[in-house]
């Protein structure tokens, strides 16, 4: 049994005589009336499109159809290319085995995997070889290798036996064999009236930059960085600098031919704080000549005797108090160096951003009255797949300026790009790759737009069946609702057996007391009024035996493509005889919300997100009651666990508070994400929400319902569970439980008294709202009691 015995239920039989309920399908699910109804029509519409010329079956259409939710553009374009394909010239027998060798049961190989590869078929001949050359010597080449083989050696293992070579003939000589390495700290200290050392070939031949192997003699025992890089090699016969030496010295003499590149800066502030200023010539050097490596000031020479300049300054930060913005200096290095003294202290001074909550401070609600807000509306936009929706408010962000000409033509242009041309404006709300390529609205998306009177925010429900329970998350923020009907010919009567109506009632079921109904489409109809009239009709009688108010219903007729009476008035002249406002005007007359703001703090989670450094972990959703500041100390149910607010925006601001009503963000501390997930719900340490297994709820039957296994929604929440007993029926007028036998079975349209238990702990308390569903379809809804 499904959705349309409840309608029955309802007092709309009319409509329901010919809809004999699901039947199994080749496509493994459940095909309703609606769908079949989809499919004959699509079918029609398909085959009007391929002209008589094309010879294909009902069945083929219909699975495609079936495969593109109803899409004909995209039914067409598939079968067409499917016929284009079947052709094209039959496949060479190395194809053949080719697929042969695909074949799911074929045992799997990886030369079979790889055998359609082109890139494997080159004839040997063709093929290319690319070597790649290490830039650097790898392995044991720096250290010179022994070659015991009798190998030709390679340049660089030749240049390190020969610098070997050098080096023992200058111990044979009875040179004093004192490291280059301290060579160069000599030469760092007094470059100026260093004189050459012709032995190591460091120095410049000019007499007044030779170094004297009496100031080698004086330092020998202390180290300075150029060591690590390096810097004494023998093939250097360029002037050595003061700071600054030629990176000749690092290149073997291959990569000395490679060609240079010319520099476009000087050294950084960084380098110059640690290195020292360049001097003038230096600077000459840069701009001049070619590379110019950083050797370190000569003065940053450190002695590993006392502490390393690390050790300092990590002994200046132990020293500074807990306190923030410290400025106590920190002890100074035993060096006694200016830079290292500089690096030292700038170090000190910098300041980490310890992570404090601040404490709670404001009297919310005052502030909130006092902000004198705009009035806030959330609205979902509900209807049957394809009626429209998200071209509809895509229409409605564009012609509000929103969204900008230059964003719409380049969605255009990638639209029309896929085959999908008419969907430019959906694209506006449908961001998904899968929801764009399919036409599909697969999750409520979220989007803001102001008026002068009110601030809203545009929920954007899926119409596809498949999706409900993403539609009951959207409309379970909402504070009314916007039905989109396509009043096209068929359409309005396939949507009607479908989703509008189920929509309606899960809407109504939410607490939904407002509805805005969008008669769309309307260009497709050339604006008939009979047609408006019609739908008016049939529409308003199923609303108001749903459980609205008629007061609350609002129509307006519209053309969300072509953006007729959406924010401007349709100037159509078929469309004479609507003298009414147009849409953005009836959202406009929503009645201000009502905030519990004095009640304890919910928020149910919509999503959770970790934002980064700042912000490492986030929950949005909607207030549903009470309010929140920077520095509250909130609970997460059912976790349990606590955790505060470090910071929070509103409608994606930064704020310091907010109140029931807005949609926030969370930005939480003091708590870890295994804690969190989507449905959960944030609430006031001192009245957190109960968490249940086990819960009466009064429901409206929506199909057949006895003891069964379900699914209970509330927001984001999903829970499996199961109606374990019919407790009574009630009376719908008076809501008393009607006498005589407990009940077996509860019929649709019929409000009964139950008892659903669930798996887990679910946060729920008395007065929520949870919608039942199993097998896919919603079975009812109800109120916690
Ligand atoms: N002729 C005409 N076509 C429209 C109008 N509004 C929407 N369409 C077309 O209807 C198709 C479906 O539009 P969508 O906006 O994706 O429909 P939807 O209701 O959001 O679909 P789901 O979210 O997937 O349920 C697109 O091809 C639109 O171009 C209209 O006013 N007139």
């Amino acid at each position: 049994m499904s959705r349309h015995k409840l309608v029955k239920a309802l007092d709309l039989d009319e409509e329901l005589d010919d809809f004999d309920g699901g039947a199994e399908s080749d496509y493994g699910e459940e095909v309703g009336a609606e769908d079949k109804e989809q499919l004959r029509l699509g079918t029609a519409k398909v085959r009007a499109v391929l002209g008589p010329e094309v010879s294909i079956t009902d069945k083929e259409i219909e699975d495609s159809l079936w495969h593109y939710y109803y899409d004909v553009d995209k039914t067409v374009n598939y079968l067409l290319g499917q016929r284009t394909n079947s052709q094209t010239p039959k496949k060479t027998k190395k194809q053949n085995m080719d697929a042969e060798v695909k074949k799911p049961d074929a045992p799997f190989s990886i030369a079979d995997f790889f055998s359609d590869s082109p890139w494997l078929n080159i004839p040997e001949d063709r093929r290319g070889e690319i070597l790649i050359e290490p830039l650097y010597p790898r392995g044991k080449l720096l250290g010179g290798t022994s070659n015991p083989d009798g190998a030709p050696k390679s340049k660089l293992a030749a240049l390190a036996a020969a610098r070997k070579k050098k080096e023992n003939q200058r111990v044979e000589d009875g040179q004093n064999a004192t490291s280059s390495v301290a060579l160069l700290d000599k030469l760092g200290h007094k470059p100026r009236q260093a004189k050459s050392d012709n032995a190591l070939n460091l120095s410049n031949p000019k007499p007044s930059s030779a170094i004297t192997e009496q100031t080698v003699n004086e330092q020998p025992r202390k180290y300075s960085r150029r060591k690590s890089k390096g810097l004494e090699s023998p093939q250097n016969d360029q002037p050595v600098k003061e700071g600054f030496i030629r990176s000749h010295s690092l290149a073997s003499p291959d990569i000395e031919k490679k060609p240079e590149i010319t520099p476009t800066a000087g050294p950084s502030v960084f380098a110059r704080t640690i290195f020292g200023a360049p001097t003038v010539s230096q600077q000459h050097d840069i701009q001049t000549s070619n590379r110019y490596v950083l050797a370190p000031d000569t003065h940053a020479e450190f002695d590993f005797t006392g502490p390393s300049p690390d050790d300092i300054v990590t002994k200046a930060q132990n020293t500074k108090g807990p306190t923030k913005k410290s400025h106590k200096q920190p002890p100074q290095p035993s060096s006694g160096d200016k830079s290292v003294n500089a690096v030292v202290q700038g170090v000190g001074d910098v300041t980490i951003e310890e992570h404090k909550v601040r404490g709670k401070t404001l009297d919310v609600v005052a502030e909130f009255e006092r902000s004198k807000p705009k009035n806030a509306a959330n609205f979902v936009v509900i209807g049957h797949v394809d009626a429209g929706k998200s071209t509809l408010m895509g229409r409605l962000l564009y012609d509000l300026n929103v969204v900008d000409q230059r964003t719409l033509d380049k969605y255009r242009k990638e639209a029309e790009r896929i085959g999908k041309a008419s969907f430019a404006l959906a694209w506006v709300l449908d961001q998904g790759t899968e929801e764009r390529s399919r036409g599909v609205t697969i999750d409520i998306a979220m989007n803001k737009f102001e008026t002068e009177s009110t601030s809203f925010t545009i929920l954007d429900a899926p119409g596809h069946r498949d999706f409900i329970p993403n539609m009951i998350a959207g409309a379970s923020q909402a504070d009314f609702a916007v039905l989109v009907i396509d009043a096209s010919t068929g359409n309005f009567e396939s949507g009607l057996k479908g989703q509008t109506k189920e929509h309606a009632l899960l809407v109504r079921s939410m607490g939904v007391q407002r509805i805005v109904i969008a008669v769309n489409k309307l260009d497709t109809v050339q604006w008939s009024q009979d047609r408006f009239d019609e739908i008016f009709q049939q529409v308003s009688a199923f609303l108001t035996s749903a459980g609205f108010l008629a007061k609350n219903l609002a129509f307006v007729p519209c053309a969300g493509l072509t953006g007729d009476n959406i924010v401007r008035k349709v100037d159509h002249p078929q469309a004479s005889w609507y003298t009414g406002a147009p849409l953005i005007s009836l959202l406009e007359s929503s009645e201000p919300i009502t905030r519990a703001l004095e009640k304890p703090l919910r928020m149910t989670v919509d999503d959770i997100f970790r934002g980064g450094v700042q912000n490492p972990l986030s929950v949005s959703g909607r207030l549903d009651a009470g309010n929140v500041q920077i520095g509250d100390a909130v609970v997460m149910m059912p976790a349990s666990q606590t955790a505060s607010i470090k910071d929070l925006e509103v409608d994606s601001e930064p704020a310091e508070w907010a109140v029931a009503g807005q949609n926030v963000i969370l930005h939480l501390a003091d708590i870890e994400a295994k804690y969190l997930k989507s449905g959960d719900v944030v609430c006031a340490p001192s009245a957190p929400i109960p968490c249940i297994t086990s819960f009466i709820v009064k429901i409206l039957a929506f199909e057949h319902i006895t003891p069964m296994h379900c699914e209970v929604h509330k927001g984001r929440l999903h829970a499996p569970g199961r109606i374990t007993k019919l407790v009574s029926q009630l009376d719908k007028a008076s809501g008393a439980a009607v006498k005589g036998k407990k009940p077996r079975m509860i019929k649709p349209g019929s409000v009964a008294r139950v008892v659903v238990e669930v798996d887990e702990q679910v946060p729920l308390e008395q007065g929520g709202r949870v919608i039942l569903r199993a097998g896919g379809e919603t079975i009812g809804a109800g109120l916690v009691e």
